[in-house]
């Protein structure tokens, strides 16, 4: 039974599934080979951040207090050391480096590039003055020992492992990646070892979606190419059972030899939609096959095959349950916004989501779209950067409208 749904209901339809998974297993890597994984235990600080009181300038540990007059300077800390000797008094300085600790009697910093030396003492330039905690960071004040840094779930980036690592984490707990089996469809097939006849097409859906899959940190599984037979579709997809979620390409549209959605029919597929009311797009269909054969009930998309279409449709919908199965927090697609940088013509009843270029001074992110052939199309979508998304019914955008863009 057909469900065509519209793209705010798909997107709800996902977020729905995304939400109720189990976790996958986990897994300890060293901590460089967590980069794009998902943390599956949560980050503790080993010690106060920062573990002690930290200039944050080049320059002069001082008492705030004190009076404008001359400080005599009585030594020198860089970063690294320790000021051992007795405290600061009333009237003196100690040159410090930036993150060097504070000795103790010191309560602020005066940047080396405000004073004046003299006699071996510090003055104040002219209209300078000390404010106390200034150019200081309290220690624990970023972190205290035993604070969670990171919580399960998180996608580790360089920010995450740089934190990491100044726990003095080695290696962590990450989740499996989820297994993508991938079945491109389509008797004009060739793949890449062979020459194409002119009628012929290259398999290329089949290695966008690969590098999709990795980059949205799974691990893809390229299955043979499924011509447009049902008992070759069928093959393929029970060979992908092993795997966590099954993506298909094409043969999900309206022409006599498009039988995806019929052999899965036939399998006992759930269709949680059959359609969404997008351009490109419209074909997609999402949904589960039952628990058989000793394999549990597995995730589909049945992507349509213009190779533009499946790759909106990947960062759509695909990307957000993908990061899901893999164990990070449930998030939508990468959406922002951006001022179009010209008119754009919308579609009556359909959402539209059209290649684009992004360009960004760093006060006005700007849109436009990038001229087409249509969703097969897969030069004009290298040369956009994201994706325009433009809502149904309305006749025609205009340049200096605020819009949403997908990022990709
Ligand atoms: N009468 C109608 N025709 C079509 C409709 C419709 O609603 N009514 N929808 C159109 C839309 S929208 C799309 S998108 C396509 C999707 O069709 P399929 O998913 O069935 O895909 P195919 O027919 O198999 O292929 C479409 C196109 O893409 C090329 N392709 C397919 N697989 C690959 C691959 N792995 N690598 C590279 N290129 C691939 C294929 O050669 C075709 O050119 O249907 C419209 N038709
Ligand atoms: O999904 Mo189709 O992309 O409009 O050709």
């Amino acid at each position: 039974m057909s469900n065509v749904v519209d793209f705010d209901e798909a997107l709800k339809v996902v977020r729905g599934q995304a939400g109720s998974l189990h976790k996958l297993e986990t897994d300890g890597a060293p901590l460089l080979e967590c980069l794009n994984r998902v943390l599956a235990e949560p980050v503790v600080a080993d010690r106060d951040q920062p573990p002690f009181e930290r200039s944050t300038r080049d320059g002069f540990a001082v008492r705030a207090e004190d009076a404008s007059g001359p400080r005599r300077l009585i030594g020198q800390i860089r970063a690294g050391e320790r000021w051992t000797s007795a405290p600061l008094q009333r009237g003196q300085a100690i040159e410090i480096m930036t993150g060097a600790p504070m000795p103790q009697g010191a309560d602020a910093v005066v940047m080396v590039e405000h004073v004046e030396l003299r006699d071996g003492s510090i003055l104040l330039l002219q209209g300078r003055m000390v404010r106390t905690g200034e150019n200081i960071v309290r220690r624990g004040s970023e972190a205290r020992a035993g604070d969670v840094v990171l919580a399960e779930g998180t996608v580790i980036g360089g920010a995450e492992i740089a934190l990491a690592a100044a726990c003095g984490r080695s290696g962590l707990s990450v989740f499996r990646r989820p297994r993508v089996a991938i079945v491109a469809t389509g008797d004009e097939l060739v793949e890449l070892d062979e020459t194409p006849d002119e009628q012929q097409i290259r398999n290329s859906n089949s290695y966008g979606l690969a590098a999709l899959v990795a980059k949205a940190g799974g691990d893809a599984v390229r299955l043979p190419i499924a011509r447009d037979r049902s008992d070759d579709l069928e093959k393929l997809i029970l060979e992908a059972r092993s795997c966590d979620l099954l993506l298909l390409s094409g043969g999900v549209s309206m022409g006599k030899y498009d039988l995806v959605e019929e052999v899965l029919h036939e399998m006992e597929a759930e269709f949680f939609f059959t359609g969404v009311k997008m351009q490109p797009g419209k074909p997609v269909v999402f949904g589960t096959l039952p628990a058989s054969g000793g394999f549990p009930a597995q995730f589909f998309f049945g992507l349509p095959g213009n190779p533009v279409s499946t790759q909106v449709t990947f960062h759509c919908f695909v990307e957000p349950l993908l990061r899901a199965m893999g164990g990070a927090e449930v998030s939508p697609p990468r959406f922002a916004q951006a001022t179009l940088g010209e008119d754009v013509a919308g579609k009556p009843g359909l959402t539209r989501v059209l290649p684009a270029r992004l360009t960004c001074d760093w006060a006005r992110p700007e849109v436009r779209v990038v001229v087409w052939q249509g969703s097969g199309d897969l030069a004009a979508n290298a040369r956009a950067n994201c994706y325009a998304v433009l809502p149904p019914d309305v006749e025609r955008f205009r340049a200096g409208d605020v819009i949403t863009v997908l990022l990709r």
